[in-house]
């Protein structure tokens, strides 16, 4: 349904490319006619949480930014203090099977698209990214953050097994006793703290900054053949995407059976509840 609400405008020199779900644009797509970079700016307030509808439309908007031939896209937010709150934890409780089985899916597909993009990748984190927003930025080649803002995955503080496409996420990025430490502690770091351990690559004063960084990073690959890049990306990062690659089904059925056990749902509770009462104070 969403593929058929994807519309694609032209406007002056860009082209701007928009998925949408009923109430609102989950994700815009503007391409820069001169450089070709594509920015695909996450839309759903209000904090970009990934439900199954948002998941297929940054995937869908990847597809059509590849197939359009883009020269690298830049991953970023609407929200200028969250990039992204990781997954819908709405879609985690008490899911009905049906659904739960596309979300999970739609996260793994979601992830590979981004993960092994012929395209050079970038984030401009500009906010928060957490759990998987801190993922996507993760799969991508570069990131450039925002002072302020916080980056992690804290899967650990409440109660949540890392699965493992999302260590690798983390193993692509960073060195194994820095990923072995920080997901075991839950650890959230800040943008300082992210850029000592390489986390990210540079910070930006900006939003403005980010993206033109971004864009700089994206533009280095002038030079390299498109098919040499994408084929070398895909051999570098294919043993990390393995599992999801050969055996999407078994990661599907293990991830499942946890999100669906007492001991999930009731750490979940918990932590839907302090997230709430936080609003509530
Ligand atoms: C052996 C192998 C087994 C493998 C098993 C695998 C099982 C793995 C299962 C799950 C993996 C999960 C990975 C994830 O990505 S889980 C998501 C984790 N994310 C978070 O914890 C982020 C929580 N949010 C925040 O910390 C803040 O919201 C923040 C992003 C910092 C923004 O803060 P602020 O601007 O102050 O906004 P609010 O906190 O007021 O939030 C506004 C409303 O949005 C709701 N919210 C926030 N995040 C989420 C979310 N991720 N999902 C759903 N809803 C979210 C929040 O409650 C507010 O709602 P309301 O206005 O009704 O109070």
């Amino acid at each position: 349904m969403l593929r058929s609400q994807t519309k694609l405008f032209a406007l002056g020199k860009r082209q701007l490319c928009r998925s949408m779900s009923k109430s609102c644009d989950l994700t815009l797509v503007e391409v820069d006619d001169k450089t070709g970079i594509a920015t695909l700016t996450m839309n759903k307030p209000p904090v970009n949480s990934c439900n199954l509808e948002m998941m297929r439309a940054l995937k869908d908007s990847m597809k059509q930014i590849e197939g359009n031939k883009s020269r690298g896209i830049i991953l970023t937010s609407s929200n200028n203090k969250v990039f992204s709150s990781g997954l819908d934890l709405n879609e985690l409780r008490n899911p009905e099977q049906e659904r739960l089985v596309a979300f999970w899916k739609e996260l793994q597909e979601m992830w590979l698209t981004l993960y092994l993009s012929n395209l050079p990748t970038a984030a401009a984190i500009n906010g928060h990214a957490l759990a998987v927003g801190c993922v996507m930025a993760s799969a991508c080649e570069y990131r450039v953050m925002l002072p302020g803002f916080t980056i992690g995955i804290h899967a650990t503080k409440f109660g949540y097994v890392v699965p493992p496409f999302i260590v690798n996420s983390y193993l692509s990025v960073l060195p194994r006793p820095v990923v072995e430490r920080a997901l075991l502690q839950g650890k959230i770091f800040s943008t300082d703290e992210a850029q000592q351990i390489n986390l990210i690559d540079e910070v930006a004063n900006s939003k403005e900054e980010a993206l033109s960084k971004c864009a700089s990073f994206i533009g280095s690959f002038a030079e390299a053949n498109p098919v040499a890049r994408a084929l070398t990306k895909r051999q570098l990062r294919a043993e990390f995407a393995r599992t999801l690659l050969d055996e999407p089904e078994a990661e599907l059925k293990e991830s499942l059976e946890y999100i669906t056990s007492p001991l999930f749902q009731d750490s979940l509770d918990a932590y839907l509840a302090k997230l709430k009462s936080k609003n509530k104070k």
